[in-house]
């Protein structure tokens, strides 16, 4: 059994919102990415998740214990970090972490003190006084020290800097690297391809593909593009057989795509040509995404 269950998930708020028939496993140890534009449901989602929504139907499983009626006894392998965060009380940053870290009985404050000095976060404030990213940072902070096996964040980079941001992706590898299982949606695309093992893509409510970030990162089907000097070059390379794609004749550019093993032949074949320049087209996990919501994919 997955570490993480979704079983045929549904939540009907009426006028097709809400979340229906949605699946999904997460593995032990994994990183999976959840993305979806406004309203897709992430959030309906990772409520259900925590055990905060009762399912109109279907189930959620944490370690096979049931995410809403064991909500309690869930929470001991879960750190949160909302979607929007509301601190209660009055107290500064530093005492809400200590006290989560308390609560957990697991946690770190020296470890939460190095994730404070990397985040660069003032931990004296009060929790009322700060910004939106230092409510953010110190969720964070907190979500981290509190050493639970499954993080959950909802849109856990809202609110940071670039520089920050890069600085959170560092320190989701090493929450991995201790074999924590992480489920993150997440609105940008950088930061799912950088750290994700799988990502779920949601619309209207419904996961309409999961991608292995594995046959991204790696795909063996290449796109090059390059332009020629003559249309004399052009319209030959063009009968060889090739599988080009966006052939502009008045420019003499196309893009050509091709699997990692007939390479050598390309090279071969291109000796007898005149190139004005040739290079690689990567394709992004944006550029993926954009295609499944084309429905190309
Ligand atoms: N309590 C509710 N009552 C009625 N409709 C709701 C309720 N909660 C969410 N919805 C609707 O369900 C849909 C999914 O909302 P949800 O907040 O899960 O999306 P999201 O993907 O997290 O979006 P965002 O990125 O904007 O937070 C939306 O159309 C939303 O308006």
């Amino acid at each position: 059994m997955a570490y993480i269950e979704i079983k045929h998930l549904t939540k009907d708020y009426g006028k097709k919102r809400g979340i229906f028939d949605m699946s999904l496993e997460v593995e032990k140890g994994e990183i999976y990415g959840f993305v979806g534009v406004n309203g897709a449901g992430k959030t309906t989602t990772i409520r259900h998740m925590m055990g905060f929504l009762t399912p109109d139907e279907g189930t959620v499983t944490i370690n096979g214990l049931d995410a809403n009626k064991s909500s309690a006894e869930v929470k001991r392998y879960v750190s949160y970090i909302p979607g929007e965060i509301n601190f209660p009380g009055n107290s500064t940053g530093e005492d809400f972490i200590k006290n989560q870290i308390y609560l957990s009985g697991r946690g770190d404050w020296e470890y939460a003190e190095n994730v404070i000095d990397q985040l660069q976060l003032d931990a004296k404030a009060n929790v009322r006084a700060m910004s939106k990213g230092m409510k953010q940072k110190t969720a964070i902070v907190s979500a981290f020290a509190s050493d639970a096996d499954i993080l959950i964040m909802d849109e856990p980079t809202t609110g940071l800097d670039p520089l920050m941001r890069d600085i959170f992706i560092e320190l989701l590898k090493e929450e991995k690297a201790k074999g924590k299982t992480i489920f993150m949606s997440s609105h940008i695309f950088q930061e799912v391809e950088e750290v994700c093992d799988r990502v779920a893509i949601i619309r209207d409510g419904m996961i309409i593909d999961v991608i292995d970030m594995k046959d991204i990162r790696y795909n063996k089907m290449k796109t090059y593009k390059m332009e020629f000097k003559s249309i004399e070059d052009f319209e030959h390379f063009r009968s060889l057989g090739y599988d080009l794609h966006r052939v502009k004749v008045d420019d003499l550019q196309l893009n050509i795509m091709i699997h990692d093993q007939d390479i050598n032949r390309l090279i071969q074949d291109l000796k007898n040509f005149n190139l004005v320049y040739f290079k690689e087209i990567k394709v992004t996990f944006e550029d993926y995404v954009t295609q499944v919501f084309k429905g190309e994919k």
